[in-house]
């Protein structure tokens, strides 16, 4: 009997196995890409979500503002009104950007140099963002750096760049930033962007997954504190949005993407323009109770890699019918 049933159960696991990479391979074709399915529900909506004008008369600095996701919120906020500095290491980069996004919406982008590591060079570029256009009502850290790397095979440099951009270079500019605008009376809106796995942790970007992980405890605890100065605190995890500066240094091949895509149950990657739409939210004041927030902004993809079951996603509905009957029969322990 009990050989019966396993016999059973191992030509069923073998039809189930067999149809999910049937069904794999109708869902991906060659392109890679879910077209046809989930993707179709849920597309991307570029344009800008909240009324125009909502921030006028306001500042926003965006660190790594030159590039990326940065650039997009940027862009965002300029056509939503602000008056944007972008500050990074390259002057060049961020001065094209400026110039592009300013000449589209006829608000002005500022640039300003700095390495976010440098806790001088921070408040130096402070000083200078105070000179141009005052103290900051918005606060955007999104400077980053990370690359896919065996810890193993990390140097102590390594993991002192990375740790040094993301946490300390988010704690320089939150600390400048933050005394400056406590002595002056003037309250703001900091937001922090890090990513899904700053909560799971992840192998190969260990030294990314602990320094945002440690910039989310930063940004909660800072908004425990600071809110009696008028400062908002929150906190963005994207999942995958396709920029040139991440897929290069996380998947510098592009072998990984198809299984990124197939593990995103609204079947596609992010956009810059949905994260920008977003983080315009956060940072204006329609969200202005709106304080130690962790948003998480993945299509799903945290809770599809955490849930044990969500393989049986690939169980056709006549293999249901055997599955159940099998297990309807299982009476007792
Ligand atoms: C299953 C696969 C999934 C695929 C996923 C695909 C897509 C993405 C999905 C999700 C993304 C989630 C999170 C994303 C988080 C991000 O942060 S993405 C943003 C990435 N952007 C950047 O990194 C931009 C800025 N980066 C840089 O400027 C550089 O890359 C760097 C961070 C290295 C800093 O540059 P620099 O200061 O010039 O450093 P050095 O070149 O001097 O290097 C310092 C030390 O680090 C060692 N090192 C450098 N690169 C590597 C490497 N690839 N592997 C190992 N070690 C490296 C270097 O040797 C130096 O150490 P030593 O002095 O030699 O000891
Ligand atoms: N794209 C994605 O899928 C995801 C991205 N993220 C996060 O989103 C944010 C933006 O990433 P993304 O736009 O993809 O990547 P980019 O590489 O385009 O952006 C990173 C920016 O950080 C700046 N930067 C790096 N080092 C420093 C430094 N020492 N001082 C000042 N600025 C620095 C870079 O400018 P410069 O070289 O001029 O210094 C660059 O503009 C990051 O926080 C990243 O961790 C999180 C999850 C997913």
């Amino acid at each position: 009997m009990a050989a019966r049933v396993v016999g059973r159960a191992g030509r069923l696991a073998l039809v189930v196995r067999s149809s999910a990479v049937r069904l794999q391979s109708r869902l991906h074709g060659s392109t890679g890409l879910r077209s046809g399915s989930q993707a179709n529900f849920f597309p991307p909506l570029e344009d800008a979500m909240l009324p125009s004008g909502s921030f006028n008369n306001r500042m926003a600095l965006i660190t790594g503002g030159g590039t990326g996701l940065g650039r997009a919120m940027t862009a965002t906020l300029s056509q939503l009104g602000a008056q944007c500095i972008i500050a990074s290491r390259k002057l060049d980069v961020l001065q094209r950007t400026a110039e592009e996004i300013s000449s589209q919406t006829g608000n002005k982008v500022h640039a300003v140099q700095c390495d976010v590591r440098d806790p001088q060079a921070v408040s130096q570029c402070v000083d200078q963002i105070e000179a141009l256009t005052g103290l900051p009502d918005v606060i955007i850290n999104n400077a980053a750096g990370n690359f896919v790397c065996p810890s193993e095979r990390l140097s102590p440099n390594a993991w002192k760049t990375i740790t040094d951009i993301v946490l300390n270079g988010t704690a320089f500019v939150t600390l400048e930033l933050g005394k400056r605008l406590i002595q002056n009376q003037k309250g703001a809106s900091f937001l922090a962007i890090t990513t899904i796995y700053a909560e799971s942790g992840s192998g190969f970007v260990v030294p990314s997954a602990s320094a945002k992980a440690g910039v989310e405890a930063l940004y909660k605890s800072l908004a425990a504190e600071w809110g009696r100065y008028g400062h908002r605190f929150n906190i963005i995890q994207p999942g995958p949005i396709r920029t040139k500066g991440a897929f290069s240094r996380l998947d510098p091949t592009g072998a990984f993407e198809k299984a990124m895509i197939d593990r995103i149950p609204t079947g596609r990657l992010g956009t810059p323009a949905e994260i920008a739409n977003l983080a315009a939210y956060v940072s204006s004041n329609y969200a202005s109770w709106m304080s130690g927030a962790v948003i998480r902004f993945d299509g799903g993809e945290y809770v599809s890699l955490a849930g044990e079951f969500n393989e049986l996603r690939s169980v056709t509905p006549d293999q249901w019918k055997l599955l159940e009957a099998m297990i309807r029969k299982t009476k007792g322990s």
